[in-house]
């Protein structure tokens, strides 16, 4: 029996979710690969993420997020947000609690298709990245740039409970720029699981502008746990106050690393585009 599925986005990072109550979902990459692909008889999306029953207490879902690679993630920021505003929906609450395999996330609503998400504390260390061997993730030792472009360097370090690398730049950088640079680094042997790649530009002390080449999706419209590693690591870098606006093109997400827990608080926009049946050959 073919599943339903809803084509959501967050600033235009777009997911196909699945919702696994009543059928068991447990694609292969190439399952994953087939719906991600853009035309060819694929949906077309840069993750695919699956709501499954609860495994524990107080948790609304447990949900499970893959790059268009076929790759398993262990977050995902404006899918993040897109889930915890459907089981708000699905559930008639202004809340909801779900886990990850980055552990436990909740959500409230902030306006009309707006969520607030509390993505849990960053990790920091070394090997919670994690990094091929120890270094100081505020300031990694690693320079990199294609033969014609101007290189970066001396990035931070950010999981999310996925590894992200954040170069600050003096300007923002183009599609191009960051898809040379991001293809360079997003597979580096310092990152045995492979890395996101963000570019942030500071403008002031409560606002980025954000680039970011996705671990297995490359470039995309907005990356939501790439724009709490950007803000996380400017406040490292003492470049942002508490509270930024990090802005992609597409629009703007507001983070808070907050002081009192650590954690780091995410909110913006969530859009529903379409419902679908996904074809029978996605058997998982
Ligand atoms: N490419 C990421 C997963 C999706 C992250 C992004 N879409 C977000 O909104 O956080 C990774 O491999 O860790």
């Amino acid at each position: 029996m073919s599943r339903t599925f809803l084509k959501m986005n967050g600033l235009g990072n777009d997911f196909v979710v699945i919702e696994t109550l009543t059928q068991p979902f447990d694609p292969s990459a190439e399952e994953i690969r087939a719906i991600a692909k853009r035309g060819q008889g694929g949906i077309g999306c840069d993750q695919v993420v699956a709501i499954d029953p609860p495994k524990s207490e107080g948790a609304s879902a447990y949900v499970r997020f893959w790059n268009a690679d076929g790759e398993e993630a262990g977050a995902c920021g404006n899918g993040t947000r897109c889930v915890a505003w459907l089981l708000m929906q699905s559930g008639g609450k202004d809340h909801v609690a779900f886990d990850t395999s980055a552990g436990r996330l909740s959500g409230v609503m902030a306006g009309d298709k707006r969520v607030t998400v509390d993505m849990g504390p960053p990790r920091l260390d070394w090997n919670q990245i994690p990094l091929s061997e120890e270094m100081d993730t505020a300031r990694v030792e690693l320079q990199v740039g294609p033969i014609d472009a101007p290189w970066v360097h001396t990035p931070v370090c950010v999981s999310m409970g996925n590894p992200h690398v954040v170069f600050f730049v003096d300007a923002p950088v183009t599609d191009e720029f960051a898809q040379k640079t991001g293809s360079l680094v997003e597979h580096h042997p310092l990152f045995p699981e492979g890395v996101n790649v963000g570019f942030a530009h500071v403008v002031s002390r409560d606002h980025i502008k954000l680039k970011v080449w996705e671990r297995g999706a490359g470039l995309t419209a907005a990356c939501g746990t790439g724009a709490c590693a950007a803000q996380v690591a400017a406040v490292r870098r003492g470049l942002t106050d508490r509270v930024a606006t990090v802005e992609f093109e597409s629009g703007p997400l507001v983070i808070e690393w907050r002081e009192a827990d650590g954690h780091v608080i995410m909110t913006g926009p969530v859009a529903l585009e379409f419902t679908g049946k996904l074809p029978e050959t996605v058997s998982a």
